[in-house]
């Protein structure tokens, strides 16, 4: 007998564009939500997006409630359940970069309510996706939470914000190539559940990303509509495969090991770029794809070596040897790689 069944948890309006941050009322009143929104911000995405997008909830006939947050906390999270858990707050509006909207979602995800993503950065595809991830204590990787509403990214402003967190969206969607190989090498030695169209998805979107990289510059608007659509794109991979599988292979338990023990991580997707290059050459050997992936990434100003994450070599060998603690996922870090061979894939590589 055929059992199998799966739910696939989607965005219903993707709205991207040029000044469609003054749709965001439309794009949820389309949804028919009841109640009034809460809209969860921090303070430079406050000023570039938030005032405007309560000033729409306002224009639309709405009360909108607003919690500013500073770092992406479990005590903020506490702060913004507290308030949406009123009667009248029908759903929440995360506007700003990945902190604020992995906030919004896990507590909209407690309080049993809506989430609707304003990404003011293209920082990495969590601004889309149904997994949220707060850093702190041990944990550090993303979990399944309940994927946006809807998600309005406004190109204008995302084309304005600081060109590193554009960079780093564009990294993420390039460690989809490793993700994608990690995920394969554990179907075939663990017998991990893969998905076709999740994995030819993700690679397809690194593939298109890296074909477009021309026109990935800074203050150019045609960028930030690249990597939102990519971002979207990897998002939806992981909705089908209900995983971070298709995105997150040993590239991303690097990065997270990185931001457990350096003085001062870099930025998420940075941080899977360079490891991704490691990654990449511990699959295909020197003569490999590594110098693709490193070469992709320098095309879009993005780091490349541990010098350019602003993080010192003896963290990257650290985080190489123990990433594979970071949670149950196999990958090509297998039970761990020693010390050596780290420093074999790091130098060989160029990252240290
Ligand atoms: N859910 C998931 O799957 C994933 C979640 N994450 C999580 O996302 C977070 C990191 O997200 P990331 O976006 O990199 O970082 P932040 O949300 O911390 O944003 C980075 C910085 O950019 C500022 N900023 C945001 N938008 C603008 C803008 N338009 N103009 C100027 N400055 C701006 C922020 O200001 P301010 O400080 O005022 O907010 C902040 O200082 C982490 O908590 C990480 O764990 C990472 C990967 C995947
Ligand atoms: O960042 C992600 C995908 O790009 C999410 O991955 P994690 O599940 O490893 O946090
Ligand atoms: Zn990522």
């Amino acid at each position: 007998m055929f059992d199998k069944s799966t739910w696939i948890r989607l965005p219903r309006n993707v709205v991207v564009g040029h000044g469609v941050l003054d749709e965001a009322a439309a794009a949820v009143e389309e949804l028919r939500l009841h109640g009034d929104p809460l809209v969860v911000t921090s303070p430079t995405p406050a000023e570039v997006a938030g005032d405007r997008v309560v000033a729409g909830f306002s224009d639309a006939g709405f009360d909108p409630r607003v919690v500013r947050i500073e770092e992406a906390t479990f005590g903020a999270v506490e702060e913004v359940i507290e308030v949406a858990a009123s009667d009248d707050v029908g759903y929440l509006v995360g506007v700003g970069g990945g902190k604020v909207i992995d906030v919004a979602k896990m507590a909209g995800e407690d309080v049993g309510k809506g989430f609707v993503s304003v990404p003011t950065a293209a920082s990495h595809d969590g601004i889309v996706s149904g997994r949220a991830s707060i850093p702190e204590g041990d944990t550090r990787h993303s979990v399944a939470a309940e994927p946006p509403l809807a998600v309005v990214a406004d190109t204008e402003i995302l084309a304005d914000a600081p060109w590193e967190l554009t960079t780093a969206g564009c990294a993420d969607i390039i460690s989809n190539f490793t993700a994608v190989r990690d995920w394969e090498l554990a179907h075939r030695l663990k017998n991990v559940e893969y998905h076709e169209y999740a994995g030819a998805l993700s690679r397809m979107t690194a593939e298109m990303l890296v074909e477009n990289a021309d026109s990935i510059r800074p203050e150019l608007e045609e960028s930030a509509w690249i990597v939102t659509k990519a971002l979207v794109s990897s998002g939806v991979a992981m909705s089908i495969a209900g995983s971070s599988r298709p995105a997150s292979g040993a590239e991303h338990l690097i990065s997270h090991q990185l931001d457990r023990i350096a003085p001062e991580p870099a930025l998420h997707g940075h941080q899977v770029g360079v490891a991704s290059i490691m990654t990449e050459y511990l699959h295909s050997g020197p003569k490999g794809q590594w110098q693709d992936i490193r070469d992709a990434l320098a095309s879009i100003d993005a780091p490349t070596t541990a010098e350019e994450l602003g993080i010192g070599d003896e963290v990257v060998i650290e985080a190489l040897t123990t990433a594979h603690e970071i949670r149950d996922r196999y990958t090509i870090l297998g039970d761990g790689m020693s010390e050596a061979a780290a420093r074999d894939a790091a130098s060989v590589t160029g990252v240290i």
